[in-house]
């Protein structure tokens, strides 16, 4: 039977389609647009972990019917264009249809990722043949695929934000030196790192934290304005208190820490982007004295 196939360009790099469409939420999400509830085996719905080999996703819906699909990351051979995990194949449908395999290609193209989804039915039976030749049933398919090529296209045009933490002790703001990429090594930083789809700011800037520095945090308020990075991208400093100032900064990212009162705050060959902050750094510093 020839496959339903949708398409969609989605303007954003082809790494990052590959990655959302492999998110767990990005499945979750489509099915609960289409008026069903999905369930990744081990996962709420909120996850956005990448899917891994194995997974289950069970699906359950009024019109959609109970099923299963197994996703399977073993990449299919294709020539013109990209197939990436995850290849999905969906298993044991409770009907009398017999199996489907959902393919996924992402192409590079000058106008973004071209991205197709491809539905195969297999029927098991004369009768799921006839089933499956359904237009009704055929056109669920197909809207489902489109509503997944919409989820991934919305979540492509996601603003990224750069958690930074200013964290201030003794009238000082701790500022951090790059060690990779070999673009921005050398230059300082206030430390942080990217904000996770789904994850908090808070829980983003006391995760990078704890990772680049071994330390604790307690998350406070914005300071400044978000700084743009890129076209979808912004930088954000969040204010950081140590919850303990007496345990060592032990900097597995960088090469060199410092702390720098509001009279120092100039000398480090600081981000592009940093040097926006400045002024509100020294503004935070003076405000609050010694804390
Ligand atoms: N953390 C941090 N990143 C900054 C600052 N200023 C600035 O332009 N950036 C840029 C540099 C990087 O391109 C990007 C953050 O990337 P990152 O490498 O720190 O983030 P990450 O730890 O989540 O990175 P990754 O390894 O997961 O990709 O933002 C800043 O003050 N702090």
């Amino acid at each position: 039977m020839i496959p339903l196939r949708a398409t969609m360009l989605i303007d954003a790099p082809v790494e990052q389609v590959c990655a959302i469409l492999a998110r767990s939420d990005i499945w979750t999400r489509t099915a609960r647009a289409l008026g069903a509830r999905a369930q990744v085996t081990g996962r709420d719905g909120a996850s956005f972990a990448p899917l891994a080999d194995g997974d289950r996703i069970a699906i359950t819906g009024p019109r959609t019917g109970s099923f299963t699909v197994v996703v399977d990351l073993d990449p299919v051979a294709q020539d013109d264009s990209r197939l990436i995990p995850p290849l999905l194949r969906l298993t044991g449908p409770s009907g009398p249809v017999g199996a489907a395999t959902i393919r996924l290609f992402v192409a590079d193209t000058p106008a973004g990722a071209l991205v197709t989804v491809d539905v195969d039915l297999q029927p098991g039976s004369r009768r799921a043949r006839f089933l499956l030749a359904w237009p009704n049933l055929r056109r669920r398919v197909l809207r489902g695929e489109q509503t997944l090529l919409g989820i991934a296209a919305l979540a492509a045009d996601e603003v990224q934000v750069v958690v930074a933490g200013a964290i201030v002790a003794g009238g000082r703001v701790l500022a951090a030196r790059r060690s990779a990429p070999a673009s921005l090594a050398g230059r300082w930083e206030l430390p942080g790192g990217k904000v996770d789809p789904g994850e908090s700011d808070a829980a983003a800037l006391t995760r990078e934290l704890r990772e680049e520095l071994g330390v604790e945090v307690e998350v406070g308020e914005q300071i400044g304005p978000d700084v743009a990075l890129g076209p979808r991208r912004v930088l954000r400093c969040l204010r950081a208190r140590l919850l303990d100032p007496t345990r060592p900064i032990e900097p597995t990212e960088h090469d060199q820490v410092r702390w720098l009162t509001a009279d120092e705050l100039d000398e480090p060959d600081w981000l592009d982007a940093d040097d926006e902050l400045l002024p509100h750094l020294r503004t935070a510093l003076a405000a609050r004295g010694h804390d």
